[in-house]
């Protein structure tokens, strides 16, 4: 292997550092975190029975390598879990049409939270009936295709809405079709423990109706005495990236007890509770998430004592895991371009490291925003080979223009990495291809699904053709380069010496 220039990267051994002791292997794949089939084969990664360097020859990195098994194993994981339940796949995590099929094929329900997922998962042939649609802020247009293709629910968010839905349901009646199956989303004050933006009970957000101020109750009272919808439960759901049942759990009795209120008010009995998703994952090794099994037993029994102290019959529950199906199974694959150590001297603040060592990969923020926006952490591995370099303190970052577009912030690497290498990056199944962006015209990566050593491309790369189609200008000129608008091949992993 030819020497980086800088020599082997600064082992920052002489100072504690934020990512404490470098691990004794750091080659090894922690199973808690890394998909199902991950295994190291001859030093290299290999997923679903392929090499990640046949991988990202084949289909260019950034890349996105799906373990198929992982993602069906945790939806049947859940499934099997709530089998007395309905289990709606959260599909603003990952979404596409062979996702929309397996999520089909095994049974699940679907929630959709825009119209364009609605219309993308129809469009895959999803059954409508087990779709249901979010949103705070529904239009008209959405509301229409929920209410013309027949879907399961309507999740309700604000009486605006239900404004918006009558004449449209009432129109579905008048013409010899069914009323409009809803819930009521209630707000249930919960204060989950996660970041603030992904939280959504506490009372100063936008989603839902709260239960504190009565809202939940006034709009369900609404929506029965509407003879075009038909209320047939409430939904809660508390955020995301959650840990504790005990937060399922309060909401599960907060939303039990509006039940117990919307029968007092009416009389009418309602057969379905929802209790949303938010079930955390292992993005690094000490991530200790509850299992499926686990939140079914909590949840069905606050439920059934719940009920039971109100003297109502136990509904029919719902949940709606987004991340904990689609988050573990999946891994980033990236070519390391350069690497930088920078100096930073000993004054800095404790656990500040002597030198930063930056390496930058081929994608970043616009394949994966969540350490920037959220602060999440991550950790990754380099994936075409093991090394037996001693650790070096090193921070991930992608290639946009913006110092906060760091991918990994701190992780101990072998010292010896090299432009050409492979990075793979773990658990970024959920809300990283879903929220891509083209920031700085970068391009969105494509999904590969790998099963037993066959690999599909299950969404393709992005060109800048397909790009340029969408600009007023440019519509018609040709992408100017191949190198740029499709991965060359002497980019490629492989083609490293
Ligand atoms: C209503 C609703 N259901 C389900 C989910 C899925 O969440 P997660 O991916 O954390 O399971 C979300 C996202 O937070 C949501 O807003
Ligand atoms: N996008 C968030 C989760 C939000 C879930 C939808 N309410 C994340 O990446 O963690």
């Amino acid at each position: 292997m030819r020497a980086h220039p800088a020599g082997p990267l600064h082992g920052n051994l002489q100072q504690p550092t934020a990512a404490g002791a470098p691990p004794s292997d750091l080659g090894v794949l922690d199973p808690h975190v890394w998909p199902r089939s991950a295994e190291r084969v001859g030093g290299e990664l290999h997923l679903g029975g392929r090499a990640v360097t046949d991988l990202a020859r084949e289909h260019g990195t950034p890349l996105f390598v799906l373990d198929e098994g992982d993602f069906r194993g945790r939806a049947a994981d859940f499934a099997d879990a709530f089998a007395d339940a309905d289990v709606h796949y959260a599909s603003k995590a990952f979404l596409c049409g062979q996702v929309a099929r397996w999520i089909a094929e095994d049974g699940l329900h679907l929630d959709a939270c825009s119209g364009n997922e609605l219309a993308l998962a129809l469009a895959a042939g999803f059954p409508a009936e087990r779709i249901a649609l979010h949103g705070n802020n529904k239009s008209l247009v959405e509301l229409r295709l929920a209410v013309d293709s027949g879907i399961g629910h309507i999740v309700l968010d604000s009486f605006d809405e239900i404004d918006r839905l009558v004449p449209l349901a009432e129109a579905r009646v008048a013409a010899g079709g069914p009323p409009v199956p809803v819930l009521i989303r209630a707000t249930v004050g919960i204060e989950a423990h996660t970041h603030e933006f992904i939280a959504t009970a506490h009372e100063d957000q936008k989603f839902g109706f709260s239960l504190a101020t009565g809202d939940a109750l006034t709009a369900a009272v609404r929506v029965i005495r509407e003879p075009a919808l038909q209320l047939t439960g409430l939904h809660s759901h508390i955020g995301s990236q959650i840990f504790d049942t005990a937060g399922f759990e309060a909401a599960a009795h907060r939303v039990v007890g509006l039940l117990g209120q919307v029968h007092q008010a009416t009389g009418e009995l309602l057969a379905e509770l929802n209790l949303g998703g938010g079930f955390g994952i292992a993005y690094l090794a000490e991530d200790d998430p509850v299992t499926p099994a686990d939140v079914a037993v909590r949840l069905r029994a606050v439920v059934a004592a719940e009920c039971a102290a109100l003297g109502l019959p136990v509904p029919r529950l719902a949940v709606e895991p987004g991340r904990a199906v689609a988050g573990p199974g999946t891994v980033t694959l990236y070519e390391i371009g350069t690497i930088k150590p920078v100096r930073l001297g000993a004054s800095g603040a404790p656990g500040t490291p002597l030198v930063r060592n930056y390496v930058s990969v081929d994608g970043g923020m616009s394949d994966n925003i969540r350490t920037a926006l959220y602060d999440a952490s991550y950790t990754c591995v380099l994936a075409n080979r093991t090394s037996e370099a001693p650790p070096a303190l090193c921070r991930v970052v992608g290639k946009h223009c913006e110092s906060g577009d760091i991918l990994v912030r701190d992780l101990w690497l072998p010292s010896d990495v090299q432009p050409g290498d492979l990075l793979a990056v773990a658990a970024t199944g959920a809300y990283c291809w879903s929220m891509a962006s083209n920031y700085n015209y970068l391009l969105k990566p494509p999904v590969v699904a790998v099963r037993d050593g066959v690999a599909t491309e299950i969404v393709r790369r992005q060109t800048l053709s397909d790009v340029f189609a969408l600009d007023a200008v440019l519509a018609d000129v040709p992408a100017p380069s191949p190198a740029i608008d499709q991965p060359a091949p002497e980019h490629a992993a492989g083609a490293r010496s």
